[in-house]
C-alpha cells in the first residue's frame, strides 16, 4: 500500500508541475494579445469546484494551485 501512496504523491507532484506550466503560458499569451494575467472569474470556478469537492481544506488546495501558476500577488 505505500508503494501505491508513493506513486500517487509522485503524480500529484508531476501533475502540480505540468499544471503551472500551462497556467503560465496561458497567462503569458493572454498577455501578448493584450489581455490580463489573471480572470478573477475563471479563478473564483476552480476555487469552488475545489471547495464544493474537498470542503475548506479545497479552497486552500485551490489557492495554493493557482498561486503556483501565477507566483503570489
Ligand atoms: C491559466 C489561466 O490564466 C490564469 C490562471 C488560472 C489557473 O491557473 O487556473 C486561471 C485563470 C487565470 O487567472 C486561464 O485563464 O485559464
Amino acid at each position: 500500500m505505500r508503494e501505491r501512496i508513493d506513486e500517487i504523491d509522485q503524480a500529484i507532484i508531476d501533475l502540480w508541475q505540468e499544471r503551472a506550466r500551462l497556467s503560465r503560458e496561458v497567462g503569458r499569451t493572454r498577455m501578448a494579445s493584450g489581455g490580463t494575467r489573471l480572470v478573477l472569474s475563471r479563478e473564483r470556478e476552480i476555487v469552488e469546484r475545489f471547495r464544493s469537492a474537498l470542503g475548506a481544506d479545497g479552497t486552500q488546495v485551490a489557492l495554493m494551485i493557482l498561486r503556483a501558476g501565477r507566483g503570489p500577488l
